[in-house]
């Protein structure tokens, strides 16, 4: 039989099904502990920190997804960045991309630093820069593709060949991508890992992440600290999230048709100064992107002329949501400087380019002639 298509996968992928009942949707199993046959005699599940039926479908998914040996699913996005970063130990040097999520950020510089591992922020479009940064103690290299807020692309391929020439494990951040549109570990990473949050939950309803790694011994490592650490994701949460990833490859092919829409609307508003979109040909990105992924993705930002108007020009809009978070079904906006990004210091935020006016949007899935409507009315609104 050939092998299952990754839109079939989304639907059937992992353990997609209760095989006692016949129920086409694995039961949410909101239990702790689970009886044990014997002194010392447990059966598959012996509590729900260490595994529980309905995460443990959602993990087989995600690693089904993504090509993966085993998955992992956390209460955050930044629980699994966390149980990820503490397989390293105090002294390892890790290279980070210079524009990662502000929050991750954060957890680098604020936490994991105070336990002794050490990074460094580096523009990894530029190898030789990656290069030179490589030292003795260097272990892995950690970067998101597409960026965010940026929507950065950086070439999967190239900077996994120079990740395995120096022995470094290379971890991978697929939220704004997804298994649909990119599959990092076929690129040659180890480790990815979701905001599940974002698409894959998909509809603003739910906050979870999700990790999944190459080999055994890197799942084992990750495993361990999930265990050890405990940020698990909740059975009901768990459901949510597989119930999301069915409809992930319409969701994403909604998201992007208006990203796209939405991206060549903006380049041609002599209102607005830039646009981030990797799915425009002007992009610096797009070479790379058209190569690594198979769609350009639901998330897009851009700057105003203007930049005294963007507070004006976000409260303005009817059907984009003034929100933080992404990748759900509705339409949200939002300003990087003053909302997710806020906790990189300013120096830093403005060297990788994330200006006080940079706006972010998040394409949803409404009607594109509405959420057009609504960019042209708040145009005009700034303008009079
Ligand atoms: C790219 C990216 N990675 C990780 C995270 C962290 O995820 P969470 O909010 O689910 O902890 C976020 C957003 O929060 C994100 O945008
Ligand atoms: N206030 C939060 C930031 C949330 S950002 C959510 C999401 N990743 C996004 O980019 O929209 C914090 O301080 O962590």
């Amino acid at each position: 039989m050939s092998k299952m298509k990754i839109k079939t996968k989304m639907v059937h992928g992992g353990i997609s099904e209760d095989a006692a009942s016949g129920a086409v949707s694995v039961p949410i199993y909101q239990v702790s502990t689970y009886k044990q046959e014997g002194l010392g005699q447990p059966k598959a599940y012996e509590y729900s920190r260490s595994g529980n039926p309905t995460r443990h479908a959602l993990e087989s998914l995600i690693a089904d997804l993504e090509g993966g040996v085993r998955g992992f699913a956390f209460a955050s996005g930044l629980a699994g960045i966390h149980a990820v970063l503490s397989i390293f130990k105090a002294g390892d040097h890790i290279i980070m991309g210079n524009d990662v999520y502000g929050s991750t950020f954060r957890l680098m510089d604020k936490v994991m630093q105070n336990f002794g591992l050490e990074y460094d922020l580096v523009d990894l479009t530029d190898l030789s820069a990656l290069k030179k940064t490589i030292k003795s103690t260097t272990t892995a290299l950690y970067f998101e593709t597409p960026s965010n807020p940026l929507m950065t692309i950086l070439d999967i391929r190239q900077l996994t060949e120079v990740a395995q020439e120096n022995n470094l494990i290379t971890i991978v951040d697929n939220t704004f991508a997804t298994p649909y549109f990119q599959r990092p570990l076929s690129l040659g990473a180890d480790i990815v890992l979701h905001s599940g949050t974002k698409y894959l939950g998909g509809h603003s309803d739910v906050v979870a992440g999700l990790v999944t790694a190459k080999d055994t011994n890197l799942a084992e490592r990750i495993g361990f600290m999930q265990n050890s650490i405990g940020g698990v994701l909740g059975p009901q949460d768990s459901w949510l999230v597989q119930r999301g990833i069915k409809t992930l490859a319409l969701r994403m092919e909604a998201h992007a048709a208006n990203a796209q829409k939405i991206a060549e609307f903006l380049e041609k508003n002599p209102q607005v100064s830039k646009v981030y979109y990797p799915g425009l040909p002007t992009n610096s990105g797009y070479e790379i992107a058209s190569k690594q992924m198979s769609g350009f993705g639901g998330m897009l930002s851009f700057e105003l002329q203007d930049e005294s108007k963007v507070k004006y020009f976000v409260e303005s809009l009817k059907y984009f949501t003034l929100a933080e978070s992404l990748g759900g079904v509705e339409s949200l906006i939002e300003v990087p400087a003053v909302m997710t990004h806020a906790s990189i210091p300013k120096h830093l935020r403005e060297a990788v380019g994330i200006k006080d006016g940079l706006i972010r949007l998040s394409a949803g899935g409404e009607d594109i002639h509405d959420l057009l409507e609504d960019l042209q009315t708040a145009f005009e609104t700034i303008r009079n």
